[in-house]
């Protein structure tokens, strides 16, 4: 059933302050990604430079935690589609990794190379102490660990900070991926062993690189690809990759796909093109639509949903949060459970003929709905 909540008004932290945050839940709520968001909120800094949606979807297991991403996205409503599927995923991402959050997830509008400067932060910063601990915040494409501590030193809701936080979670994101894909590989050929297996990376940022180190120190052959030509041509030099070019990744002959940028890659249009067995990244929202994941298993290519192997991130961060602090070693060994946990994933989606998908996200609703039932 959908909600269409009532528009709610904030409290302006400083009288002289040029942000202006709405709530544009009704807004959201005209669009199929909304899936019954909680509360949809824009912050508007013209000064500044700030545009930012805040969108918070679900915060049955507790306060809403996902990262802020900074991208230049062509339209407003893009960026809001964006917004919504991703704290959609954060939901679905706590749940099946047992963390105690909801899902939230925000989006800058704005080019992080040129537009992220420090008076858009500080717009921002205020933003989230205006929303007071509805949400918690770290690192997403675009922003980065020195951006999470600048964040961190105006406004307490910011994780992943070197600030007393846990530091940046993509290493960990990566290791939690890379166990995912030997999880995968072993389901598939019965052996994880990566000697000569060629994974294909999309994206070379702070997550898919670490994944192409440790990927490449187990002996993996490496097909890279970024829209930064210069990074592709940093790991052919450092992991001996091949790299080519963006558009052929998508049907470079391989093994094993991992898709470390953005959304949306794995698509109907994508998918006959894909020359792999698996496809296991960290990117958030790899399927165009939920749909797509029926057509990649008809071509009989395994999926790792993105929430499910990239909840190492998540894993981190929320940690800081658990009573008693961060501790490293805890949230590691919750870590080392994704690869459990998506073999568990691929047993259950195989013996039903479901795709992987399918299965992950009734999980997820099953806890959320028996949390709620309390
Ligand atoms: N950082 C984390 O801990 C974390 C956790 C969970 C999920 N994720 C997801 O993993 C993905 C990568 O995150 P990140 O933190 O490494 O971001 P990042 O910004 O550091 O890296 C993204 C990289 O992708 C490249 N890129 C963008 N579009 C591309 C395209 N079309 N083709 C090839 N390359 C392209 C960029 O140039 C950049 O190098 C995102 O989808 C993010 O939401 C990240």
């Amino acid at each position: 059933m959908l909600h269409v909540r009532e528009p709610r008004t904030l409290k302006k932290q400083n009288a002289e302050s040029t942000l202006e945050i709405s709530d544009i839940t009704p807004e959201a709520a005209r669009l199929e990604a909304y899936d019954d968001h909680e509360r949809v909120w824009f912050g508007r800094d013209d000064e500044r430079g700030l545009k930012a949606i805040v969108s918070i979807h679900n915060t049955v297991l507790g306060p809403a935690l996902g990262g802020t991403r900074v991208w230049p996205h062509e339209t407003f409503e893009a960026a809001l589609i964006d917004a919504l599927r991703l704290s959609r995923g954060m939901t679905y991402k706590s749940a099946i990794a047992h963390m105690p959050f909801g899902g939230g997830k925000a989006v800058i509008i704005a080019d992080s190379k040129t537009q992220k400067t420090p008076a858009l932060l500080e717009a921002y910063a205020e933003m989230l102490a205006a929303l007071d601990g509805q949400y918690y915040t770290g690192e997403d494409v675009g922003l980065t660990l020195a951006d999470a501590d600048f964040l961190r030193e105006r406004t307490p809701n910011v994780t992943g900070t070197t600030k007393g936080g846990s530091g940046n979670p993509s290493p960990v994101t990566a290791h939690g991926c890379f166990l995912g894909l030997k999880a995968a590989l072993a389901y598939r050929r019965g052996t994880d062993t990566l000697t000569g297996v060629r994974v294909a990376v999309q994206g070379l940022g702070s997550v898919g690189w670490a994944l192409c180190e440790e990927l490449h120190r187990e002996g993996a052959q490496l097909i890279v690809t970024d829209i930064d030509a210069a990074a592709a041509e940093k790991a052919k030099a450092a992991f001996g990759a091949t790299a080519v070019g963006p558009d052929e990744i998508l049907s470079a002959k391989a093994d094993i796909f991992a898709p470390c940028a953005l959304g949306g890659v794995v698509s109907r249009e994508t998918i006959p093109a894909l020359n792999v067995e698996i496809v296991a990244g960290s990117a958030n929202n790899q399927l165009a639509r939920h749909e797509d994941a029926r057509l990649l298993m008809e071509r009989g290519i395994l999926y790792a949903p993105d929430y499910v192997i990239n909840a190492g991130g998540l894993i981190n961060v929320g940690s800081e949060l658990a009573p008693g602090g961060y501790d490293r070693a805890a949230a590691m060994r919750k870590v080392e459970k994704i690869p459990a946990t998506l073999t568990d994933i691929f047993q259950r989606a195989e013996a039903r003929n479901r795709p992987t998908n399918d299965v992950a996200a009734e999980i997820a609703h099953e806890r959320i709905e028996a949390a709620r039932a309390g």
